[in-house]
């Protein structure tokens, strides 16, 4: 039995979070998730994120603050530690290369959609501390 350990990105912008659905070539197909994916050899969480982002949508991140992690056993064999972290949008332009579609979307319908398992304790974590995630990052931004 062995954990896989997958970044995830909250990308908040204009007061809106990112989200993606993945795409029927991808594993829970139809599902929506933040960017992100699984850690390579060596890499931090922090530096997996930077470069999963660029894959999957072109653009690059700043990443801030870490939420909590989040543990899923899928099955006996797969079992996520989803790593959250609050990010901005540094430079890039948006494109959706591996998702089906990505929306930016307001925080309260974000429960409306039909989320990966292990995302809902980030959802619920994102939701409780709304205001001060959103005000830090636009702090940043204009700094
Ligand atoms: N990127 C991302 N993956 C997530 C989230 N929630 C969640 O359960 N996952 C799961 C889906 C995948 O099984 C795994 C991330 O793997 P990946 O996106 O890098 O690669 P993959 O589709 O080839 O993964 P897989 O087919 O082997 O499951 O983590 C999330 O919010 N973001």
């Amino acid at each position: 039995m062995k954990t896989i350990s997958v970044s995830c990105a909250i990308i908040i912008h204009l007061n809106k979070v990112l989200v993606a659905k993945r795409s029927s070539t991808m594993s829970q197909p139809g599902m929506w998730e933040f960017p992100g994916g699984k850690l390579e050899q060596g890499e931090s969480p922090e530096e997996s994120l930077i470069r999963e982002i660029k894959e999957e949508l072109g653009m690059e991140v700043s990443v801030y603050s870490q939420l909590t992690v989040s543990k899923y056993a899928y099955s006996e064999e797969k079992i996520i530690e989803l790593i959250p972290f609050i990010c901005g949008w540094k430079s890039g332009d948006i494109r959706v290369l591996e998702h089906e579609r990505v929306d930016w979307l307001e925080i309260e319908e974000l429960r409306l959609l039909n989320w990966a398992p292990a995302d809902i304790p980030v959802y619920n974590e994102l939701l409780e501390n709304w205001q001060a995630f959103r005000s830090r990052n636009t702090n940043r931004a204009k700094n």
